[in-house]
């Protein structure tokens, strides 16, 4: 199978080295002077430094060679992959798109393999996702990741097809609790690095993470998820890993509101705009959704650290 990965960042970048382990395989960069230098140097020096491409990665800014493959791994990130969708639509028609990132769209407040299914219908759309930083993939250190396609024949062959001898992946056909355990995780470790950055401390986090597993099991439930999806890797498997992790760029987005520092605006950051779509759907679905409510409000700098504990802790006491 020809496998491209769209979006040369860190995570496509480092999926498309471990993908090499398995065979040829092609990373597509929008901008063309990056495709060259990460071509001549072997290495994506911007967002994955260090980590040695093998020649087994075809690296290109030319479209056709996404357009040639079969199968097309989405590494872009989730605010910008439905226009990116809908501008290449026609030559995406009948392959297997596999979405990588984590998000719900703020406009459309879909998650990625809705995106798919909106814009290329035809497509076969999948999710891969779980807990897994770029720079350990591109190491090649054991990582399992579930991959979600509601085509069980498909599925299968995607999770053949992806797994390599170090990641190693999980088959589940619960598209939306896939998507949704991604999305939300991002959310939760944002206000665990504000808990920490602030000095909230350990057990706050703890509580935060609890808590905020409490809210991605309340939209689950309303949005079809299947429960045991939101326990596996994909929702608390990512969970754990994002709320304690200075890997984590959510989590240290966080950590920088918390403790009043400026944060690279150039990060991307996929729970700030997540928080707001999902509060959106809160809304829609009449749900109260606390944690994410707050992440949304100092994400976008309406409240500090302090008003959003006191928030949080002045609310009715009630059963856990
Ligand atoms: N970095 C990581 O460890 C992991 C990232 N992810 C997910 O992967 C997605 C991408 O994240 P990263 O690669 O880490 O981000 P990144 O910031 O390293 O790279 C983003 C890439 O997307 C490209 N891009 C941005 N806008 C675009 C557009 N309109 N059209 C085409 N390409 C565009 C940029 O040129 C850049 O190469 C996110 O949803 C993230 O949550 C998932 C698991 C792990
Ligand atoms: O999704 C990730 C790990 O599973 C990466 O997290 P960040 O986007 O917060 O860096």
């Amino acid at each position: 199978m020809k496998i491209a990965v769209a979006g040369a960042g860190a995570f496509g970048t480092g999926l498309a080295i471990s993908l090499a382990a398995n065979g040829p395989v092609t990373l597509w960069a929008r901008n063309s002077d990056v495709a060259t230098e990460m071509a001549k140097s072997r290495e994506n020096k911007a967002r994955l430094p260090t980590h040695k491409i093998p020649r087994d990665v075809l690296i290109s800014s030319d479209l056709k060679d996404v357009f040639g493959a079969e199968t097309v791994l989405l590494a872009i990130p989730a605010q910008k992959l439905g226009a990116w969708l809908a501008e290449h639509a026609q030559h995406l028609a009948g392959k297997r798109l596999v979405a990588c990132c984590k998000g719900i769209d703020q406009t459309t407040l879909r998650g990625p393999v809705a995106q798919i299914e909106a814009h290329v219908p035809d497509a076969i759309g999948a999710m891969l996702t779980g807990p897994s930083f770029a720079a350990d993939i591109a190491n090649h250190l054991p990582t399992a990741l579930t991959l979600a396609c509601k085509n069980g024949d498909e599925g299968a062959y995607l999770q053949a097809c992806l797994s390599t001898p170090t990641l190693r992946l999980y088959l589940s056909h619960d598209v939306i609790g896939a998507e949704l355990g991604g999305a939300l995780k991002n959310v939760i470790a944002i206000a665990c690095g504000v808990c920490m950055g602030a000095g909230f401390g350990e057990s706050a986090r703890a509580a935060v993470i609890t808590r905020g597993f409490a809210e991605m099991r309340r939209i689950g439930g309303a949005l079809g998820a299947d429960p045991e999806t939101l326990t596996g890797l994909s929702g608390f498997g990512d969970l754990a890993l994002t709320c304690t992790s200075d890997a984590s760029r959510n989590y240290r987005f966080g950590l920088a509101i918390g403790a009043a520092r400026d944060f690279d605006p150039n990060t991307t950051v996929e729970g700030a705009a997540t928080a707001i779509s999902v509060t959106n759907l809160a809304k829609h679905h009449d749900l109260d959704l606390p944690i994410c409510r707050v992440v949304a409000d100092l994400s976008s700098g309406k409240i500090d650290p302090e008003t959003a504990l006191a928030t949080l802790l002045s609310r009715p006491l009630r059963k856990e």
